[in-house]
């Protein structure tokens, strides 16, 4: 008895039922606006980046060179900033043969200069403005890191680090940001890193110039809102890049090996992406790094006396193991 009546029940209510009666056209209503709505996002992204006038620096390897390939074929307006003009120029020889599917892609301009040469980055600014007359997106990427013991390390290399993650992209967003500012628009992106927010042992110069950028682009962001000026802090972790191979040591010397975790980081075009989708979604501090880095971050803030400890313990083991 009860078998059958719930038989009864089932197949009263069955799929077939539900979809021919009341519940088809709000089910398909629901969808089509669905649908809709991931159309226009779809494009209100694109038209974000189509013919906006993008500046990149460090353009020429790594991280810089994938977001450089990733707006390229969005159809932004680049401008690649680089320290080496061949490098450069051949880059934009092979930007020109990507396909771009139904964008209109632009070839890009390309500005050399020095980060570290104040002088050189005013100049490199007028040059950039002269582009296209303003600019739309300006993301600070070049940088170095630094590998050393701080017993060991020169004043200078301190110096050197602050002078090209710290000076030289805080000195090219304020040539920049007067044209945006009357403009009444304009993104400012700086790429810093997990270790602008925590701080581990024997990266002091890199680490201190990574929060310093942080805390500049934070001060910025809430200055500039009101003129309609946005600023974003994007904080990866390992990129698999040659920031290692490039790092400078103590003694100012290059560091000049492929770290494991470096080779072992995220594939560059994976974060170039996502760095396009953080511009396109005006996000304003994003980290993009694995559960253990974002939970080391969690711990540096709620527990700090645990984290000086975890970072203790990691400073003994690297010593250890290279002392062996
Ligand atoms: N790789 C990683 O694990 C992570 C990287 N980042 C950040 O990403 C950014 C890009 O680094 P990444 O691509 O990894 O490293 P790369 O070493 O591959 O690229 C660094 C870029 O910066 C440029 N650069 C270095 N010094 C100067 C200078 N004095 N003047 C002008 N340009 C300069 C380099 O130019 P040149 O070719 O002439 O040397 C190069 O184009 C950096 O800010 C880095 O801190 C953040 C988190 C993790
Ligand atoms: C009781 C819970 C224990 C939880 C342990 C959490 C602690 C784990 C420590 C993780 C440290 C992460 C460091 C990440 C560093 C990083 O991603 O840096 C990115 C870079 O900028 C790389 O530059 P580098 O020159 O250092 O290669």
């Amino acid at each position: 008895m009860v078998l059958q009546s719930v038989r009864r029940g089932i197949s009263k209510y069955s799929g077939m039922d539900l979809m021919s009666g009341s519940l088809t056209p709000l089910v398909l209503g629901s969808l089509g606006v669905l649908m809709l709505y991931r159309l226009l996002q779809r494009l209100r992204r694109r038209a974000s980046v189509q013919d906006a006038v993008v500046v990149i620096t460090g353009a020429t390897s790594g991280l810089g060179k994938e977001c450089a390939r990733v707006f390229h074929v969005a159809g932004a307006k680049l401008i690649l900033c680089g320290r080496n003009r061949e490098v450069l120029e051949e880059f934009v020889q092979e930007l020109g043969t990507l396909a771009s599917g139904k964008q209109k892609i632009h070839t890009p301009s390309t500005v050399i200069f020095d980060l570290s040469d104040l002088e050189a980055v005013t100049c490199a600014a007028e040059e950039i403005l002269k582009c296209h007359g303003h600019v739309d997106v300006l993301i600070n990427n070049a940088g170095i890191s630094f590998r050393g013991n701080i017993l060991n390390t020169h004043i200078n290399v301190h110096k050197e680090v602050m002078d090209i993650n710290y000076f030289g992209p805080i000195a090219l967003t304020q040539a920049i940001l007067p044209s945006m500012v009357q403009r009444r628009s304009g993104q400012v992106v700086v790429i810093s890193s997990v270790q602008g927010k925590i701080s581990i042992p024997f990266r002091s110069a890199y680490a201190a110039s990574k929060h310093a950028t942080q805390a500049y682009f934070d001060c910025l962001r809430a200055e500039v809102e009101q003129h309609g000026v946005e600023v974003c802090v994007v904080s990866p972790g390992y990129i698999r890049t040659s920031l290692s191979l490039n790092a400078v040591t103590g003694d100012g010397s290059k560091y000049g090996l492929l770290d494991k975790n470096t080779a072992e980081g995220r594939d560059p075009r994976e974060v170039a992406v996502a760095v396009l989708r953080i511009v396109q979604g005006r996000q304003k501090d994003v980290l993009l790094a694995g559960l253990l880095p974002t939970l080391a971050v969690y711990i540096r803030t709620l527990c700090p006396p645990l984290f000086f400890r975890l970072m203790a313990a990691r400073a003994r083991k690297e010593q250890k193991s290279k002392g062996s």
